[in-house]
């Protein structure tokens, strides 16, 4: 039985708690794991030791070398890739091709591009005149913030953790990680890897257990913790706000979405389909940037309904050890309650299920795994729970529209503004209507391309900051301006 323990100060220990709790596997409902859960005595030990950190080798280290050290630790990670995948599959049942195609490889290129940013950017420079004329210059100055706490979701646990250490660490910072309950196994493995590197000790380290009254809620207080980044739920997100308020902790948020894709009657259909049978059952739905609500121009509302419908009835369930499938289990029971109660929800408001609205049966060993029917729904009012509240599985709602204002319009109806992914092939009207959509990141003909020295984040419930290329120096560093008089 595999066993996470405690990375702190460059070694695994057990938690100093006593306690431990279970990882299940998400494919065949089975025990894989045991994990030592941190407690108030493990948290400030992972604190202290990053604060320590910040005062020695590594606060005193160069940039250069600093941003040389994590392209080594890029190189180092893509170099154990087989053992990320293998970890990442074990706790999520994400397909190997997934892990070995997006998620290891956004791990390696997380750290990649924030060290190049950072190695070869300059800063901001002013030229001022003075009463006298002889003038001054002014130099913004940028400074590690200090011990970042980084909390990160099971949806992709080495993507979204690493997208986040990346930076923090490219600029100076050391960080606490607390990864999801669900999720414990990639961000353990990482410390064998900054180790191997010669990441001093203290840079990074790995706390596990849950959120409220362990782990996650004590780093979020801890006065030594200058700001946590945390992806998750809004209601998540709300909750630390609360938790980081006293001591002003700074906060970065990525939180929750009810993502529209648009297609106009003009678009190509066999990219609407390649596309949103992506955006939206991808990772079984559970991508905060995926698609949960569908609007389609009436001249071809129908035609995309049917060939989303054998789209999704293609589907092959499994996990990693299944050889063809297409469509995975959901993390855990808990989360597949949730879902299958949107998916009662709907029957009781009266949608036409489409196709799904349930769960599979099966006669091997998938029949412990949390799997659910990939699921379409139509005819449902805009105003209903299922268009409105994230659901985070492989299922959407489709509603035909006539015109380009009602579409926006329903498009910007959310408490959400995470992303939006528009099909024409009418160019300006892609730029008049992609402008208006009040959303984080939105993409054209296309879904999930992403270029990291771009903002990252969304408006609204879905997030508070930007981060992302040089968006990411406003929330790692400090800045000051240097003013000198001539
Ligand atoms: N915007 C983005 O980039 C993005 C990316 C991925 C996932 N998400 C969102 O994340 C959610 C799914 O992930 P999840 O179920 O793990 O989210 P979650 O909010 O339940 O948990 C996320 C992390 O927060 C911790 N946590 C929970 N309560 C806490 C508290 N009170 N204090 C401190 N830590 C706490 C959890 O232990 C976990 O590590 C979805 O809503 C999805 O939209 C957003
Ligand atoms: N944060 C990112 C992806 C988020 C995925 C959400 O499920 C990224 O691509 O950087």
């Amino acid at each position: 039985m595999k066993t996470h323990q405690l990375f702190i100060d460059g070694t695994y220990r057990d938690a100093k708690s006593g306690k431990t709790f279970d990882k299940i596997s998400p494919a065949t409902g089975e025990k894989i794991a045991v994990v030592h859960e941190a407690l108030a005595e493990d948290v400030n030990d992972a604190v202290m030791a990053a604060d320590a950190a910040l005062k020695g080798e590594w606060g005193k280290m160069p940039k250069a070398a600093r941003c040389d050290l994590l392209m080594r630790l890029a190189d180092a990670i893509q170099a154990r890739t087989p053992d990320f995948i293998e970890a990442e599959v074990a706790d999520t049942a994400h397909t190997r091709h997934f892990a070995e195609k997006v998620e290891i490889p956004r791990g390696a290129a997380n750290f990649r591009i924030f060290a190049e940013m950072l190695k070869h950017t300059g800063g901001e420079f002013y030229h001022m005149d003075t009463p006298d004329h002889t003038g001054a210059v002014n130099l913004e100055l940028h400074r590690p913030k200090g011990v970042i706490g980084v909390i990160s979701p099971w949806n992709a646990p080495f993507l979204l953790m690493t997208w986040k250490v990346g930076p923090a660490l490219a600029c100076g910072n050391t960080v606490v990680v607390k990864p999801s309950e669900e999720s414990p196994y990639t961000a353990t493995l990482l410390g064998e890897v900054m180790n191997e590197v010669g990441i001093p000790k203290g840079v990074y380290n790995v706390i596990h257990g849950f959120g409220p009254g362990s782990a996650g809620e004590l780093l979020t207080q801890h006065p030594k913790v200058s700001g946590i980044t945390f992806t998750g739920e809004t209601r998540t997100g709300e909750a630390i706000m609360k938790q980081a308020a006293v001591g002003l902790r700074d906060v970065s948020f990525e939180l929750g979405g009810k993502n529209p894709a648009i297609i106009f009657a003009d678009a190509d259909m066999d990219k609407a389909i390649e596309v949103t049978m992506r955006s939206v059952f991808a990772n079984t739905g559970q991508v905060c940037l995926g698609t949960e609500r569908v609007y389609v121009e009436r001249p071809v509302f129908d035609e995309y309904v049917s060939r989303l419908k054998a789209g999704a009835e293609a589907l092959k369930h499994g996990g990693p050890e299944t050889p063809g499938a297409t469509i995975g289990p959901l993390i855990s029971d808990e989360h597949r309650r949730k879902v299958l109660g949107y998916y009662d929800k709907a029957r009781e408001l009266g949608a036409k299920v489409v196709t799904g609205g349930g769960m599979p049966q099966f006669n091997d060993e998938r029949q412990g795994g949390f799997f659910v029917d990939p699921t379409i729904w139509t005819g449902l009012p805009e105003d209903s729970a299922i268009v409105k509240e994230e659901i985070f599985g492989p299922c959407c709602h489709v509603t035909p529209f006539d015109t380009e204002e009602e579409v926006i319009a329903m498009a910007n109806d959310t408490t959400y503004g995470l992303s939006a992914t528009i099909l024409t092939e009418n160019l300006s009207r892609a730029h008049r209507v992609g402008g208006q959509i009040e959303a984080g990141l939105v993409w054209v003909n296309s879904w999930f391309l992403r270029d990291l020295r771009t903002s990252f984040g969304g408006s609204k419930s879905s997030g508070i900051g930007r981060e992302g290329g040089l968006h990411s120096l406003e929330f790692y560093t400090e800045r000051s301006n240097l003013c000198m008089k001539l």
